[in-house]
């Protein structure tokens, strides 16, 4: 039976050594807290990091974490002090961690990070292969992994692998200035579906994809060489039961039982029984805006000051990455901070901020939680922020504030919250006021709505519906694309054509023999292409023809010397083998001079595009150019020569990331049939990537094999990868 392999930088679990006994506990974190029950309704297998470095464990320790993590259904990818160094605190949390969450100026670029980085990502991707079996799902998890996709896709292309980012994907502008960039996004590219928590992030990520990688974007599809690769936003939910039915359970415990924390919380509310209690939770890092919160809560008792001893605000700030240089700092500036305003406001009776740095078991969680009329969220940028929606989840009597920053990828869903700008000091302090003055009606009405949101997309939920939407992606290859030119149907291929007495063998020139260009005069034929095509010119009985959109002087440049058959300008000249250059069209050019005054007013509008001017054609390029920029331009260009072309005699081709007018009476499709009407050929042979081939496609016979370059629409009956398969591919026609 096939079952899911999660796959994460940590495992739901925490091994710690105390005097060499082994000490298990939860790990703390949106991603692990989330993902666990999902685990566990699974039957699937779990593999992160324990908790432990290589260092720390003999042969004997490390059988015993082995063992402890398989009894909860995961498994332990082993990792050194080193690459916890470098790969962790270094390239996770001091690289992609700032960059991603726009802290441009704690971003560190080091190239012993990246290199640790894709060796750790190369440690998991072992593992996962070593418990990978045929019909297993993979679903890979954040921003630590995000070379491991493409890492398992190489070694087994069948496995449908989903990838789901928990941090926010920044904008171009930020991710542009990544010296790795183009490894991550198709690291990445290895799945099949890629999650984000917010449909901001998932257009950020199109943005680079269409920018950087400059492949096509298709609605939420990436075609990415014979694949499409899914992308969609899956806000993550929370086991909404567990927190609501805890909180139940929890103010029917017997006083005994209660923490140490309840206990002060009883004994507040019982000296001070008008005083209400603000929460904050969370990892104690500089992404979730905690100086500004303790900050603007100054601001608040300054601005309102009869709220001074009747309210509280109770911090708890969970020890985090505490190995990365800004974590330290922020602790100094938040222990400060709290002494100073503790210092500055504190009465006999009154201390405004209790401010607990620690991890607390879950019950204390539920405790916090229910005892807190108002919830602070504040930070300055979140993936999702689960903190939000526990708050929500607790409150059985549907009582309470949440305020929450708009920058959380929670704020999307939950519109009921009182919405802050993190930086506006101004405007969280009214908030509060707010919030503590808020009727009880009135909390009850939003929160009923959030409650419901939070009930029906549960954490469960959301993995059911990533796991549904992977799923989807088996088929989405087949809907659009012919076959794929298999080894079977290769080797069928070329035995037909060994058998064959007079073959002809037509190739498109640009994104089939050779790669595209920024600059197209720089995809000139290199030494192996040259090398290639002399042999196959050489087979006996066969004849090789190049056939291409490009002008009869170019190819002269490239080919003159050579004794290949050259087809040019769509099909306006045809160099047969030895021969000179003969028109196959007698055509008129003076059209031009009134579409090329309209090209030029797009290219001065569109930076990075350019016109190519050919003998019978005009080609505007925008390979270069902004792709959103691009599509609105060629849709202007559409229509504008839309009205001039039927007057004129003229088709626009759409190529790729090119367009071309030229006269409606040429293509590669007369000039294929030309050459078929010269002689009998008992084996066909064609090629070509962009839309102009496919009137070669429509123009052989039924038997021929046309084969299109790259996992497009088509009319061709198979398809390969890319230029590289292409020129595999004409190899074996070489005896
Ligand atoms: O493993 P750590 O380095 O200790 O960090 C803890 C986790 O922090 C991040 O959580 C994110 O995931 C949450 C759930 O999707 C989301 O609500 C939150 O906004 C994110 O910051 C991180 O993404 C995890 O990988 C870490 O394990
Ligand atoms: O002492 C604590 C404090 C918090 N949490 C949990 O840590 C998670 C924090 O997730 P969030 O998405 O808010 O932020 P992250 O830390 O992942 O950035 C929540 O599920 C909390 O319940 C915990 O387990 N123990």
């Amino acid at each position: 039976m096939s079952k899911t392999i999660i796959v994460s930088n940590r495992l739901p679990l925490q091994v710690k050594l105390n005097e060499n006994k082994l000490e298990i506990t939860p790990s703390v974190g949106g991603l692990a807290t989330g993902m666990k029950s999902v685990h566990k309704e699974g039957d699937g297998i779990w593999i992160g990091w324990s908790g432990l470095t290589e260092e720390e464990l003999d042969e004997s320790l490390s059988k015993k974490v082995d063992t402890a993590v398989a009894k909860e259904n995961c498994a332990a990818v082993n990792l050194t002090q080193c690459d916890i160094d470098n790969f962790y605190y270094g390239f996770s949390n001091r690289t992609l961690w700032p960059l991603f969450h726009y802290f441009m100026e704690y971003t560190e670029f080091e190239k012993d990070f990246w290199e640790s980085y894709k060796a750790v990502n190369q440690k998991f991707a072992e593992v996962v292969l070593d418990n990978l079996e045929d019909g297993d799902n993979v679903w890979v998890h954040d921003y630590q992994l995000l070379l491991l996709p493409q890492l398992i896709k190489e070694k087994k292309p069948d496995t449908s692998i989903g990838f789901f980012l928990h941090i926010p994907f920044p904008s171009y502008e930020i991710f542009r200035t990544f010296p790795w960039r183009e490894e991550l996004l198709t690291g990445m590219l290895g799945a099949d579906l890629i999650g984000f928590h917010t449909y901001d992030y998932e257009r950020h990520f199109l943005s680079s994809i269409k920018r950087i990688l400059r492949l096509d974007v298709k609605f939420n599809e990436v075609v990415y060489h014979d694949r499409i690769v899914k992308v969609d936003s899956f806000p993550m939910g929370i086991d909404y039961k567990k927190f609501h039915q805890a909180s139940v359970s929890h103010t029917k415990m017997n006083v005994k039982e209660r923490s140490e924390l309840q206990k002060r919380l009883d004994d507040h509310i019982q000296s001070s029984v008008d005083t209400k209690l603000i929460l904050s939770i969370d990892r104690l890092d500089y992404t979730k805006g905690i100086p500004n919160r303790i900050r603007a809560f100054e601001y608040f008792l300054n601005k309102y000051p009869e709220f001074k001893e009747k309210v509280r605000l109770i911090m708890l700030s969970v020890p985090s990455r505490s190995n990365v240089p800004q974590y330290q700092l922020l602790k100094k500036e938040t222990d400060e901070l709290v002494g100073r305003i503790n210092g500055q406001f504190a009465t006999v009776s009154w201390t405004p901020i209790w401010y607990f740095y620690r991890s607390m078991p879950f019950n204390n969680l539920i405790d916090l939680y229910t005892s807190a009329d108002v919830a602070l969220i504040t930070p300055v940028r979140d993936g999702m922020n689960l903190v939000a929606k526990e708050y929500v989840a607790t409150r059985t009597k549907k009582d309470g504030v949440l305020i929450l920053s708009e920058m959380a990828g929670a704020s999307k869903e939950m519109n009921e919250a009182l919405m802050i700008n993190p930086n506006n000091f101004e405007q969280i302090a009214d908030a509060i006021k707010q919030a503590l003055e808020m009727p009880v009606e009135e909390q009850i009405a939003r929160n009923t709505i959030l409650q419901k949101r939070l009930e029906r997309y549960s954490v469960e939920k959301w993995a059911h519906e990533f796991m549904k939407s992977l799923d989807a992606t088996k088929n989405l290859g087949q809907v659009i694309v012919s076959e794929k030119l298999d080894t079977k149907l290769t080797n069928q291929m070329i035995e037909d054509y060994k058998k064959s007495k007079s073959s002809l063998i037509l190739l498109d020139y640009d994104g089939t023999l050779s790669g595209f260009q920024d600059n197209p005069q720089n995809a000139n034929p290199d030494t192996e292409l040259f090398q290639l095509l002399d042999a196959l010119n050489n087979q006996p009985n066969t004849d090789m023809v190049i056939i291409s959109g490009r002008d009869k002087e170019t190819f002269e440049k490239w080919f003159g010397n050579k004794e290949y058959s050259l087809i040019t300008d769509h099909g306006v000249w045809l160099k047969k083998r030895n021969k000179d250059w003969e028109a196959l069209e007698r055509l008129k050019n003076d059209w031009m001079e009134n579409i090329r005054p309209i090209l030029e007013t797009f290219v001065d509008r569109t930076p990075g595009t350019f016109i190519e001017e050919k003998k019978y054609s005009l080609a505007w390029h925008y390979r270069k150019a902004d792709p959103e920029l691009a599509q609105i331009r060629t849709m202007e260009l559409n229509t504008v020569l839309t009205s001039l072309i039927s007057n004129n005699d003229l088709t626009v081709l759409k190529g790729n990331k090119v367009i071309e007018i030229k006269s409606s009476s040429v293509n590669k499709g007369r000039a294929a049939s030309r050459l078929l009407s010269l002689k009998n050929y008992d084996f066909i042979f064609t090629i070509g990537d962009d839309w102009t081939d496919e009137y070669m496609f429509e123009e052989v016979p039924e038997n021929a094999y046309t084969i299109k370059v790259g996992f497009k629409k088509t009319k061709a009956k198979y398809y390969v990868k890319d230029t590289n398969e292409v020129r595999k591919l004409l190899t074996k026609f070489i005896d």
